[in-house]
């Protein structure tokens, strides 16, 4: 089946995401901290787009608002045409640790996601199967966590959020705890099941080539109070070879103007 290219899709540009005029504001009696102020993005369906941006400049503060995780103190948080009222069910959430359950094996880590959601048992467990196929887990599905690597636990976790095919996938620094070798293989995997899944895809990250290897639109944010400072098209076709992506001079503009926006030193790599 021909799927029309992620990211691209319907010249309406139906809005997975879109955040309007957001401010978010803390309140303790020790101290008050804008965590974000006019932010604005609209993210299409199937679309990946890469949040950067300084350290708590409100980028995990953004992804829980569209998770409905965390209320806006002004502005509108929409997903999927709907103002997002409370906890949204129809995301999938993966963060920096796996947070498995130590006792379960891999695949009823992933299970877990079914038995929350009450999902039918013969279809969670063969998307299971699906999902252990396309993240390259077979053989491991036994496994207790323990027994897996770091990069495998990630996976396992990926697999969990994607269980009940969530048309909105948020990534809050996946991959930030993994060795370089390990990172750059799932970047890899992740622009693949990206595209196999026709997920829409927001990812924090502070890797400014990760940002640039996986998304369609890398949104850049200024320092606190978080507000975008701007978003740049990355301008690459959806299937990105990892060297050859690396090399092309899209690429070197997109992380070049990153680090400028960012100021020198600001990123990771
Ligand atoms: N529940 C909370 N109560 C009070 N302040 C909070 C809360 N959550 C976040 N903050 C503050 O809001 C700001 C933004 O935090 P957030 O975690 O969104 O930043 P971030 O960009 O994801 O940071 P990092 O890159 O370091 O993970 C920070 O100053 C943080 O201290």
């Amino acid at each position: 089946m021909s799927r029309p290219e992620p990211g691209t899709r319907g010249a309406g540009r139906e809005s997975a995401v879109r955040v309007e005029d957001v401010a978010v504001r803390f309140r303790s009696r020790r101290r008050d901290v804008t965590a974000l102020r006019d932010v604005s993005l609209d993210v299409a369906m199937g679309e990946f787009v890469a949040i950067v941006g300084p350290s708590g400049c409100g980028k995990s503060t953004l992804l829980k608002l569209v998770a409905g995780l965390l209320k806006p103190s002004s502005g509108t948080v929409r997903l999927r045409g709907e103002d997002v009222a409370g906890p949204r069910h129809d995301i999938g959430y993966v963060f920096q640790r796996a947070a498995l359950l130590e006792w379960r094996s891999a695949r009823r880590n992933i299970l877990l996601q079914a038995e929350m959601r009450r999902m039918p048992s013969g279809r969670a467990r063969e998307r299971t199967a699906e999902l252990i196929a396309m993240t390259g887990l077979t053989g491991f599905e036994d496994a207790l966590p323990h027994e897996l690597s770091g990069g495998m636990q990630q996976r396992v976790a990926l697999c969990r959020a994607l269980l009940h095919e969530p048309p909105v996938l948020l990534m809050d620094e996946p991959f930030g705890a993994l060795d370089a070798l390990t990172r750059e293989q799932l970047n890899i995997e992740m622009n693949r099941i990206w595209r196999e899944t026709g997920t829409t895809v927001l990812l924090v990250t502070h890797s400014v080539a990760e940002a640039a290897y996986l998304a369609n639109r890398v949104v850049v944010m200024s320092d606190r109070p978080g507000t975008v400072a701007e978003v740049i098209d990355v301008g690459l076709p959806a299937e990105r070879d990892y060297a050859e992506t690396m090399a092309r001079p899209e690429f070197a503009r997109v992380t070049n103007r990153v680090r400028t926006l960012l100021g020198a030193g600001a990123a990771a790599d």
